[in-house]
């Protein structure tokens, strides 16, 4: 058995773990990287940037077919090219890839530790079956998986994961979704734009990330005018039979249907990679996931030499959230036993579907009744957005009562993705509705939607 003796030890050399190694070695610690699976990154590898590609081809093909209202019309017919697509999703993403793998190329071979790493105690690792690491402090950062219900594993390799999609030769040509949430409404609809039959099935009425009961209504109905989505499916049977999936579901109409798939794509969520660490040999406090009980601000477990960042412990699963939770990991386990709180920028999501969802600051959910005006604005007649024929969406910003701060927004509309960050700026600058009017708002854009709802909020604000 090897033993290597660290300052600072690493596990998971994903967004969050680079982050981390990075943070720790410029404090100037010996810090031990451990990655048990490919390098490279799930954002990179099977996240975001597959997804976006796979997008980037179904708005492509979506615009050609819609451009006649402009008066530019195809003259012969749209040919998606299922395994050119694949192609380009999987060349793009592999450049991607080669950006990470570089930089992990870069980390001196001495920080760097291939195997599935395991704890013996609070600061004892064991990594495969040779090594055993003894650190003095220790970052978890091993990510999310996804979660998929037992009741699908009976349908063998019909059933796939984000994963799995992004290694497709070619486009199939029947997939059910399960799961209306942020994975399954970017994927399903990219897939039903590239011209695969399409059916999503939800649990609970729920669409993306969405708390605001009238902004989910909306992007509900947008949504079922494109493809099949239920929210609250009644899914009566799924079952393999030869090379597909059958499935006997409830219509909203209430027809009892039975159709056949190529593919079931389980998107019903994700969870923290921490069954199998032996987070019991620790005796840190864990919650009814097994997931350490942790600051977070400090991302500390307990008082604890370990600290926990990005997808592991399933606060915030986006990737700017992983990369700076990294550093703040990263940076107090260098310093422990003096920790302090890291970088918490503003709230801030985006779903990359078509129309986009967006949520800044505080949810909707999070809001106390009665405590906030709601400004409204319905992009139907939004000017910049009607010119480009992309005038569908609604939003809603919240403003405190009492001080007229602005709160939060979620909303689907157009160049949500860009709106977004404008009101996350805002947000971190706790301006007011009020100040937001004072900024300058160029015309024609779509941010004088934006305009539209701080106006009706700073009315409501006056009475
Ligand atoms: C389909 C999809 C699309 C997404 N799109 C977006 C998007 O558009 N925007 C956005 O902000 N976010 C997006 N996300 C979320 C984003 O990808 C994640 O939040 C981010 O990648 C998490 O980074 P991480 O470092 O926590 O985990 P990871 O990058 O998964 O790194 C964890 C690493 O730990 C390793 N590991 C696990 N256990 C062990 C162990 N015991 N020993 C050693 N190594 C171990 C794993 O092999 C892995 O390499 C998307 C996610 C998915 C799945
Ligand atoms: N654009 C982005 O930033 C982006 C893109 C993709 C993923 N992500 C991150 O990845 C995380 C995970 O995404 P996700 O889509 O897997 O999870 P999610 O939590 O967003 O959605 C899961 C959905 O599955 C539904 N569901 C659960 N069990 C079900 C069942 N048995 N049948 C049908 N539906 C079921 C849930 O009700 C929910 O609507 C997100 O929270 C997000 O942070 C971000």
């Amino acid at each position: 058995m090897n033993q290597i003796n660290t300052d600072v030890a690493v596990i998971g050399a994903g967004t969050a773990g680079l982050a981390a190694y990075r943070a720790a070695k410029a404090a100037g610690k010996r810090t031990l990287l451990i990655e048990g699976g490919p390098y490279g990154t799930t954002c990179a590898r099977v996240g975001c940037m597959p997804s976006k590609l796979l997008i980037a081809a179904a708005e492509a093909a979506h615009a050609l077919r819609h451009s006649a209202p402009f008066g530019v019309r195809i003259a012969g017919e749209v040919v998606i090219d299922g395994i050119a697509v694949m192609e380009r999703v999987k060349r793009e993403r592999d450049r991607f890839v080669r950006f990470v793998l570089r930089s992990v190329e870069g980390i001196p071979a001495e920080d760097k530790l291939t195997g599935h790493a395991r704890f013996i105690d609070r600061t004892t690792l064991q990594v495969g079956g040779q090594t055993v690491v003894q650190a003095s402090r220790v970052v978890i950062a091993t990510g999310s998986s996804p979660a998929v219900p037992t009741a699908f594993l009976e349908l063998g390799d019909r059933l796939v994961v984000n994963d799995d999609v992004f290694a497709w030769e070619t486009l199939p040509g029947r997939v059910a979704v399960f799961g209306p949430g942020v994975i399954g409404l970017e994927l399903g609809q990219a897939l039903a734009r590239l011209g695969v039959t399409v059916r999503v099935f939800g649990v609970g009425g729920g669409v993306g990330p969405l708390s605001d009961p009238a902004i989910r209504d909306h992007a509900r109905a947008l949504f079922q005018q494109e493809f099949h989505l239920d929210p609250s499916a009644e899914v009566q049977h799924v079952a393999r039979d030869g090379n597909e999936a059958v499935i006997r579901y409830v219509q909203r109409d209430g027809q009892v249907v039975t159709e056949r798939f190529d593919y079931v794509l389980a998107a019903t969520g994700r969870k923290p990679n921490v069954a199998g660490l032996g987070l019991e040999q620790t005796g840190i406090a864990l919650d009814g996931r097994g997931v350490p009980v942790f600051d977070r601000e400090t991302l500390q477990c307990g008082n604890a030499p370990i600290f926990i960042a990005g997808d592991a412990n399933n606060i915030l699963p986006l990737l700017h959230e992983a990369a700076d939770e990294g550093k703040t990991a990263g940076n107090n386990a260098a310093s422990y036993p003096v920790v302090s709180p890291g970088l918490r920028r503003a709230p801030l999501a985006v779903v990359f579907s078509d129309p986009q969802i967006a949520m800044v600051g505080k949810r909707f959910a999070e809001l106390a009744p009665d405590s906030f005006v709601i400004g409204k604005v319905d992009f139907e007649d939004q000017g910049r957005a009607s010119v480009m024929l992309k005038n569908r969406g609604l939003m809603h910003v919240y403003a405190d009562r009492a001080s007229g701060a602005f709160l939060g927004a979620e909303w689907i509309g157009p160049s949500a993705e860009h709106i977004a960050h404008t009101l996350a700026w805002a947000c971190q600058m706790q301006l007011t509705v009020t100040q937001m009017l004072e900024m300058p708002f160029y015309h024609p854009v779509i941010e004088e939607g934006l305009r539209t709802a701080l106006r009706d909020a700073a009315g409501q604000l006056a009475q």
